[in-house]
This record gives C-alpha cells, sequence and structure tokens, in this order.
C-alpha cells in the first residue's frame, strides 16, 4: 500500500469513526462540542495555510469570522436569503475582506499583518457592538436561517455530519493545494522570501493567497456558528477568538494534521474549562508560550519527531525512481547572440556609490566573470541585474526584454538564474523540494487543479526532471535528507542544482567557491564548464583567481563602483588599472613604469 493510500485508509477510519458518534448518543452537550471541534478545525485548517506554511501571523481573524457570522444572519435573517448561498456568500465576503486587508497590509515587511490584523478586528468589534441599527450589538440579530436539506432544517446530529463532511474535504483539497507547487512556494516564502523570488516566486501574491485562504475558512466557521444558533450577537466578536483561533495553529503545529490536533485538543479543554473563564483565559497564555518555546513545530510536529525516533516505519520515504535520463536544459542559447546589455546601471547608498555608470554586455555561451577587490560593488551589481536592488538609473535588455526595475520573480521568469554569496536554501525542506522549487514557474498546475489534485503528472514529470539535475550534479543520493543538515559545499551545490532547475538562459554565481576545499573548487570549474557547455550562459563572481582564470571567457573588473577593465583573462590579468586595484595604485605605477621603460628599451 502506498503512503497516500494508507493516508485515505486513515481518514475514512477517523471520519467513519467520528460519523458513527451522533449514531450512539443524542446528548446535545457532546453533540455541540463534536460540531464545534468541526468548526473550529474549518477555521484552523485556512489559517495554518497563512502562520504555519507561510510564516505570517494575524491577531485579528474574530474580525473575519464576524464577517462570515454577520453576511449570513443580514442576508438570510434581513433579507430572507436561502441559507445555502447565503452559507456560500459569507466565504466570498470573507475572502473579499481578506484580500482588502492582505493588499496593503503584505506590501509592507516585517510586523504590519500583525499591526493591521489587531486594528482590523478592534474596528469590527467595534462596528459590530455599536452600530445598533444593523448589527443590533449585543442584543444580536435573532431569526438566522439555518441550514436545510428539502426543507428540514440540520438537527444537532445533521449539523455534525456536515462539519464532518466539510471538514474532510477541506482537509482533502489543503493537502493535496499543501502537497504540490503552492505548499512548497508557501513554505519558500517562510523560509527565504529573496530565494523564492529568485526561483520565479511572487513573494507578495503568495501572502495574499494565503491570507485569502485564511479569510475564506473563518469566514465560513463564523457562518456555520451563526447558521446552528440561528443567532450572532457581537459577544462572539472578540480578541481571544483571534487568539484561540491563532493558537489552535500554533499549538496543533503546521502540518496538515496540526489544525485538527490544535482543534481537538483546545476545543476540549475550552469545554472543559468553560466554567472558569479566568482559568480559560490563563491557560490559553500558558499553552501558547508552552507552543511557542517548548513545541516550535507544534503537537504535530512533536508526534512526528517521536514517530520518526521509535517508529521510523510508520513514515517511510517514497520511493524514488531509479533510472533516469541525463538532464537537458530546455531552449538552448545561439552562440553569437547577445543576452543581456545594461548601459548607465547607477546605485548609490547615502554617499556610498557601489555601481557608477556601468555598462556591461554579456554574450550568450561564454563564461563571463565579474572580479574586483572587496567592497568594488560586483554584489550590488548581480542585485541589480536579478532585480533584488532596483538601479537608480540605468537600462537592462535582457533576452529581448527591457527588465532594469522588475521584481526579482519576473527578471527569473524571464530566464536569469542566480546563487547566493551568502547561501540561502530552503533549509528545513528536503533536498528534492529545493530543487522542485527551481522548477516552480515551469509547473503548469493552477490553484483551481491544485486544490482538485489535478496536478499529479505535472508533479511527477517535476520530480523526475529535479532528480535529473541531482544527479547531474552528484547529489542524486542526498534526494531525501533535509537540506540544512548537509555539509557546507554540498548545500552550494544544490544552490547551484536549484538555479538550474529555474531553466536559466543567464545563470549568476556569487562566489560560488567561497568556503569550499581545493578539490570541491576544482570540481565546481568543471561543472561551471559543463553548464557553458549546455548551452547556459554564465556570470561569476569569484575572489579566486585561479578558478576565474580557468573557466572565463570574458573577464570584467570593477573598482569602486566602476568598470576599470574588461577583456580575456590574459588581458585583463597584465592590465595596470587591474593590478594597481588589487595591490594599489604605487603597484599599478610601478607596472605602467616598468611597461613603459620596457617599452622603450624596445624602442
Ligand atoms: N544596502 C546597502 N546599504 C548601504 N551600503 C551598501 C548596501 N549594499 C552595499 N553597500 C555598500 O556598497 C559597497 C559595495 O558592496 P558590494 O557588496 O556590492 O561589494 P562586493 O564587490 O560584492 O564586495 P565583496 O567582494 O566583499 O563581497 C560596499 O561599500 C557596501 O558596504
Amino acid at each position: 500500500m502506498t503512503g497516500e493510500q494508507r493516508h485515505y485508509l486513515w481518514l475514512a477510519v477517523v471520519a467513519a469513526l467520528a460519523a458513527a458518534v451522533p449514531l450512539v448518543t443524542d446528548n446535545d452537550f457532546h453533540l455541540r462540542v463534536l460540531f464545534l471541534i468541526g468548526v473550529n478545525y474549518i477555521a484552523a485548517a485556512g489559517m495554518n495555510v497563512l502562520v504555519g506554511y507561510t510564516g505570517q501571523k494575524s491577531l485579528g481573524h474574530a474580525g473575519l469570522f464576524a464577517v462570515g457570522a454577520y453576511t449570513v444572519a443580514l442576508l438570510t435573517a434581513r433579507w430572507g436569503w436561502n441559507p445555502w448561498p447565503a452559507f456560500v456568500a459569507a466565504g466570498v465576503m470573507a475572502g473579499l475582506f481578506g484580500i482588502v486587508i492582505a493588499l496593503p497590509a503584505l506590501r509592507v515587511k516585517g510586523p504590519a499583518l500583525a499591526m493591521v490584523t489587531i486594528g482590523f478586528g478592534i474596528v469590527v468589534e467595534k462596528i459590530v457592538s455599536e452600530w445598533q441599527d444593523v448589527f443590533a450589538g449585543q442584543q444580536g440579530i435573532y431569526g438566522v436561517l439555518p441550514l436545510s436539506i428539502g426543507g428540514t432544517m440540520f438537527s444537532s446530529r445533521h449539523w455534525v455530519w456536515f462539519v464532518l463532511l466539510l471538514g474532510v474535504a477541506l482537509h482533502v483539497m489543503l493537502r493535496l493545494l499543501l502537497r504540490g507547487r503552492f505548499g512548497r512556494a508557501f513554505m519558500a516564502v517562510n523560509t527565504a522570501e529573496v530565494a523564492a523570488e529568485s526561483v520565479g516566486i511572487s513573494v507578495y501574491r503568495f501572502k495574499v493567497l494565503a491570507f485569502v485562504i485564511s479569510a475564506v475558512t473563518c469566514g465560513l466557521a463564523g457562518a456555520l456558528i451563526a447558521q446552528q444558533n440561528q443567532y450572532i450577537n457581537s459577544d462572539f466578536i472578540t480578541f481571544n477568538l483571534s487568539v484561540f483561533i491563532l493558537l489552535m495553529v500554533l499549538f496543533g503545529g503546521h502540518s496538515v494534521y496540526g489544525p485538527l490536533l490544535g482543534a481537538v485538543v483546545l476545543t476540549l479543554l475550552d469545554a472543559f474549562l468553560s466554567r472558569w473563564p479566568g482559568v480559560q483565559h490563563f491557560t490559553y497564555g500558558a499553552l501558547l508560550l508552552f507552543a511557542l518555546y517548548a513545541m516550535p513545530d507544534g503537537l504535530a510536529g512533536f508526534v512526528k519527531k517521536m514517530a520518526r525516533q521509535w517508529a521510523p516505519g510508520l513514515l517511510p520515504a517514497e520511493p524514488l525512481p531509479q533510472q533516469l535520463a541525463p538532464w537537458r536544459p530546455r531552449g538552448e542559447a545561439t552562440a553569437e547572440e547577445m543576452l543581456l546589455e545594461a548601459q548607465g546601471l547607477y546605485k548609490a547608498y547615502g554617499g556610498v556609490v557601489p555601481t557608477n555608470g556601468v555598462d556591461i554586455r554579456i554574450r550568450a555561451g561564454h563564461v563571463h566573470s565579474l572580479i574586483g577587490p572587496n567592497g568594488a560593488g560586483k554584489t550590488t551589481l548581480l542585485n541589480i541585474l536579478s532585480g533584488i536592488v532596483p538601479p537608480d538609473r540605468g537600462s537592462i535588455r535582457f533576452n529581448g526584454r527591457d527588465v532594469a526595475g522588475l521584481p526579482p520573480y519576473r527578471i527569473a521568469r524571464a530566464g536569469l538564474g542566480r546563487t547566493f554569496q551568502n547561501l540561502k536554501l530552503f533549509a528545513g525542506m528536503s533536498v528534492l523540494d529545493n530543487v522542485k522549487l527551481g522548477l516552480h514557474a515551469h509547473i503548469p498546475t493552477g490553484f483551481l487543479g491544485s486544490l482538485l489534485g489535478r496536478g499529479g503528472g505535472a508533479e511527477r514529470a517535476a520530480r523526475d526532471e529535479a532528480l535529473q539535475i541531482l544527479d547531474a550534479l552528484g547529489l542524486k543520493d542526498k534526494a531525501q535528507e533535509v537540506a540544512g543538515s548537509l555539509p557546507y559545499g554540498v548545500q552550494r551545490r544544490l544552490e547551484l542544482a536549484r538555479a538550474l532547475a529555474t531553466h536559466p538562459r543567464l545563470l549568476l554565481l556569487d562566489e560560488p567557491a567561497a568556503g569550499l576545499n581545493p578539490q570541491e573548487t576544482q570540481e565546481l570549474a568543471q561543472v561551471i564548464l559543463r553548464i557553458r557547455d549546455l548551452g547556459i550562459t554564465v556570470l561569476l563572481i569569484e575572489h579566486h583567481m585561479d578558478l576565474v582564470m580557468a573557466v572565463s571567457d570574458h573577464v570584467i573588473v570593477l573598482d569602486y563602483g566602476q568598470k576599470i577593465a574588461e577583456g580575456t583573462p590574459a588581458h585583463v590579468q597584465s592590465d595596470p588599472r587591474v593590478i594597481a586595484a588589487y595591490l594599489g595604485p604605487q603597484a599599478g605605477k610601478e607596472d605602467e613604469e616598468e611597461e613603459e621603460e620596457g617599452g622603450a628599451h624596445a624602442r
């Protein structure tokens, strides 16, 4: 039995057991607790995409819960809508609110989202409690229509079965989404934003998407509560509810099972402690601290760790294909094409001008090197070319397009791959997933396709290609290891594999030999030449002159942000300005004088 089949078997068993409970008890309290577990799971499952996968914190999701709850209340009790379309409208409305909050809040980095969501939660709380004419404050809206089938309103049992069905459907869809390119992209955004952009992922869009998913599920949870109670008032919408939703995810842990564990444990605890509200709040605070310090990966992470340690057979590694065709990049460059032409690039940070009117031309099919003393502006130039740093002035034409000022993910999608001076791997993910992330822009499955499980073929093709790339770089055996646990030299090679997976026409390598031993540096030279032979153009920043001289067709020299020389390795090596830049002006002068003297003697 495959892991996938085993998962669905377990899901069917757990769902059947949960569905059987209402058949053996008609105790209203027990059925209500089961219903609340389902509702809380629905809210937490979406929140997990935002908090667990994408790493964004929100403390205002009670506001989105309120949007769902009051949408069904107003539509059914005031305007007489059928409860089913009202329920759908609640999810849509919460999603729209999610977009409106996320678009401005996620433009800025840092804790902006947490601040904006706290503000949103407080504003909604105030509106529903004080705008009496519409929301009826504490008195609340009565007569909210519950869901019904064939004119029969849902009983307590029906509600349990309905949330169970909805919960299972949500679990299956989110699992399909999170196991594919979307899940990897959410995690990449969480781990290393700059690296995510470098493989063609729009960090902003993925954060907004995660927020909207969480908004929709919280809105649906609010609608379920309002429809089941047939009533909603402002007492439901509190800051405590926002904390509770966040806590379920932090406590449960950011695997697809985390929200379920969080919802079960915390709903039972909530029911148990409801008689002592003072103790309840204290317990949540203590649990939050416990979750943050003792179980950084939550209950699900803790269970997984224990399972790995005590019963490794329960978590078998996915079998990988052994026979692989050699990897070949798509879309080869023609030999004489000018792949990149940049003119007048200028960037200043106050008085420091790391890029000062630089022109460069990169010919397809060659290895170009960018050298210069420390602080000459090499990395800044690479960052400008790859979009991480927008230039103050200047133009860049790459692969037939003007790319100056475009965001890095769009430049990556135009065919520019890169590695980083300070490694930027997705350290907590597997080696294979790191390379699959490189292929992100080349996996055609869209959002709906992923939710509905249509991405299987594309995923397998991506896995096979990622393995081919790993094989080409001698890393296939490490495919299932965690990237961050590998030796430094292997991590560097993995970053190169990930960059190759983006199908670059131009590959920028920022000091790829930094930290490598002589043997690894020699191997790197061979790898760079092989990459060139595959038709991929390379721009290399390196301090190891042996490596530069061994692999380069063309060398560009920067000093104080300006290009001071370029040409063949032999040409720049003997250029007095280059010698002066590296050894000091005196050395350059002496050299020039010697040259002149030599010339005079010769004359
Ligand atoms: N974001 C920034 N803010 C202020 N100064 C910066 C910034 N980025 C780079 N600089 C400055 O610009 C200059 C060039 O830096 P850059 O990292 O591009 O040089 P480099 O040639 O890559 O150096 P190295 O070989 O040491 O990596 C340095 O003086 C650096 O301090």
